[in-house]
């Protein structure tokens, strides 16, 4: 695992920016995104560029059931509002939270990953070391299926919604299988609450209670966090 402790997020979403640019321009051309407040610095650099992303296809990591596209908190508009509406992707793909059948779409994103093998695949952490919505406790050898979202995620993710019981119980998701078949992956963690999860992460035993801890088992893992979110790493981390 590569780690780089960037000052605060601005300097963190550059850094992030930099990594994707050079992968798109070396010819990554599928990449797996992600939603949540820690990507959004990473979003600004790319919609303020010049990079052209028509040749690109996208796989988000997930998305809650039962919000349609055009609702403000659902997966679909966030990657609207912060990159597609500003750079148009030849294709993007985000699960389907309305459909009357989850387990017949979890089946058909799995195929749709197999046919488009993700190049770069951008993470974020919760901060029980969740990856996408793999709470923890999910087997590490899972594709893409419905999830049943903990207490501690629904009250995290709260403050995107008017009140809590407005937060969806459940969303589709990727797999950590399917996001360990990636070429490569960036994850990003800023802010001292995400500090114990990334700490798990790196320097921890691999166990699926810690999601995000199979990333140790993968070739090609950069770790972009800020020096709050690696306050608890060993010294070795720390640039
Ligand atoms: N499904 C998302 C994850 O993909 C994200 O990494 C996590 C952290 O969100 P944030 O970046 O807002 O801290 O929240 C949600 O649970």
């Amino acid at each position: 695992m590569k780690v780089i402790v960037a000052e605060n997020k601005i300097q963190g979403g550059a850094k992030a920016f930099e990594l994707f640019e050079k992968e798109i321009k070396n010819g990554a051309k599928v990449l797996g995104l992600a939603t949540g407040s820690t990507p959004e610095t990473l979003y600004q650099n790319w919609v303020n560029s010049d990079l052209n992303c028509s040749n690109l296809t996208s796989i988000n990591l997930d998305e809650y059931v039962g919000l349609t596209p055009d609702n403000p908190q659902s997966y679909h508009y966030f990657m609207q509002k912060h990159l597609f509406d500003k750079k148009p992707f030849k294709k993007t793909y985000i699960p389907d939270g309305t459909t009357k059948d989850p387990s017949v779409t979890c089946k058909e994103y799995d195929e749709i990953i197999k046919k488009n093998p993700i190049d770069l695949q951008l993470l974020g952490i919760g901060r029980n070391g969740h990856i996408a919505f793999n709470e923890p406790g999910t087997p590490f050898n899972i594709g893409t299926h419905e999830v049943k979202l903990t207490e501690n995620t629904i009250k995290a993710n709260s403050r995107f919604f008017d009140n809590i019981d407005d937060v969806p119980k459940s969303a589709i998701c990727m797999g950590t299988a399917n996001i360990m078949a990636s070429k490569k992956i960036v994850l990003m963690a800023f802010g001292e609450k995400k500090a114990e999860a990334i700490k798990k992460t790196i320097e921890g035993p691999i166990t699926e209670e810690v999601p995000a801890s199979i990333l140790q088992k993968h070739p090609d893992v950069t770790i972009i966090c800020d020096k709050a979110a690696a306050q608890e790493l060993d010294d070795k981390y720390k640039n």
